[in-house]
């Protein structure tokens, strides 16, 4: 920055007493018109310093929009290699490489090898993660002998078919596809309304096959760190070539695989590239061994149709809410173990029942009992059923849940 010239000097009067009136005079207008000149200069430095203010605000503004967007800028999840004296060597997650890198001397007393950390664009330490035992934890229920039967599930037997056909077949007879000289499906996607059964379903064929039963939340997935989604998928798939044979389920597909939208931010790019990472998981599918592949949504219309390719989802299954035969079928299952009345009809209850899901039906029969118990009573009676029943439409009411056909058919 130049410096600004001295200030000049302040005019001074001298009057001598040997002036005459004149001279005096025309020396007071002199020193006048030098204090005008003295004036002029200074209002014009003072300008000059107001601007210089105004475009220093600009730059301390600009400055702290930066900070800010430098501090709320996303960063890369990587694993802290190995600590050497000149600095950290870490593995970014996503892409595999490996940095040299520095960290602040007081981070680097809490870091371990093979600790998760966050790193930024230029690859410097910012923070120390959580363990990753927790978010494969919170993101992945492995159950290895799920409980549930085919008996158990209400309706869906055209759909219970094919899923055997294309998940219980090719994990119990796979030389038959060879034989034929086919592949069988890669994947198998159920879409239909919440509740009716689509876990239901894949918990059954796990357990049938003695498959292990790994479920991933696509909502789990959609992480906020870079490349973290992406370690997921890697992680479920790695996990289930341990435990084959192995179904792995991935639950709410749709939060990873949405049609892309127009906005650019980086949390889309980061859904995308978890995306990208489970579909090359699964064109890479044919060397995996006894691993199945299943998915659930319930928003079909919604899903990006790049993961229906052949090789990725090729066997959709529709799950839809159950029909009057089915949701009496329901109803027997979920009645198993009470004490039902005589008087109960669930003929009529299973009419009255019109729109609702399996997981409605289950709740209703829940409710039933908790009116008995209520009541004092150990046997579960028609009232209760029909009081439950206007309890779970209040509910609907309320939260605005719309039933029975007045969706349009791709939303359910
Ligand atoms: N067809 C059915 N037969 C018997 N019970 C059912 C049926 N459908 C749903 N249920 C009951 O509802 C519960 C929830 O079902 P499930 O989790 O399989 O639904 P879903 O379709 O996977 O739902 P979401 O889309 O919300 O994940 C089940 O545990 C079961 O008790």
């Amino acid at each position: 920055m130049s410096r600004s010239p001295p200030l000049p000097d302040q005019p001074t009067l001298e009057l001598d007493p040997e002036m005459t009136d004149r001279e005096r005079l025309a020396a007071l207008r002199e020193h006048f018109a030098e204090i005008v000149d003295v004036n002029a200069t200074l209002e014009e430095r003072l300008g000059d310093a107001r601007e210089r203010r105004t475009n220093l605000r600009e730059e301390v503004d600009q400055l702290e929009r930066e900070n800010e967007t430098l501090k709320t800028t996303s960063l890369y999840v990587a694993t802290a290699e190995e600590l050497t004296e000149d600095g950290i060597v870490i593995k970014q997650h996503g892409n595999n490489q490996e940095v040299l890198t520095e960290v602040s001397p007081q981070l680097r007393d809490e870091i371990e090898s093979g600790d998760r950390v966050a790193v930024n664009d230029s690859f410097t330490v910012q923070t120390v993660l959580e363990t990753e035992k927790d978010a494969r934890a919170q993101a992945m229920e492995v159950d290895e002998s799920p409980e549930v039967t085919y008996d158990e599930i209400g309706g869906l037997h055209e759909q219970t078919r094919e899923v055997r056909e294309a998940v219980e077949e090719p994990l119990e007879n796979p030389e038959q596809f060879e034989t034929v000289g086919i592949e069988p499906p890669s994947g198998v996607l159920l879409h239909g309304p919440p509740g009716t059964g689509k876990t239901m379903l894949a918990k059954a064929v796990a357990n049938h096959t003695d498959a292990t039963f790994i479920k991933m939340a696509g909502s789990e997935l959609v992480q906020k760190f870079i490349g973290e989604g992406a370690k997921l998928v890697r992680d479920l798939f790695e996990l289930a070539s341990q435990r084959e044979p192995a179904i792995v389920f991935i639950d709410e597909i749709d939060a990873v695989a949405s049609k892309r939208t127009d906005s650019k931010t980086s949390g889309d790019a980061e859904v995308q590239r978890t995306m990208m990472q489970l579909l090359s998981e699964m064109d890479g599918f044919e060397e995996r061994g006894e691993i199945r592949i299943m998915a659930a949504t319930n928003r079909f219309d919604m899903l990006d149709r790049a993961i229906l390719r052949p090789g990725r989802f090729d066997r959709l299954i529709e799950v839809p809410n159950p029909d009057e035969e089915a949701r009496r079928k329901i109803l027997d299952i979920h009645t198993r173990d009470m004490k039902i009345a005589d008087d109960v009809d669930f003929e009529d209850l299973a009419d009255r029942t019109e729109g609702k899901s399996g997981a409605d039906i289950e709740s209703l029969t829940t409710e039933a009992g908790m009116f008995a118990i209520r009541d004092g009573r150990t046997e579960v009676r028609q009232d209760d059923f029909a009081d439950a029943l206007d309890k779970l439409e209040a509910d609907d009411d309320e939260s605005g849940i719309v039933t029975k056909g007045s969706l349009p058919s791709y939303a359910y």
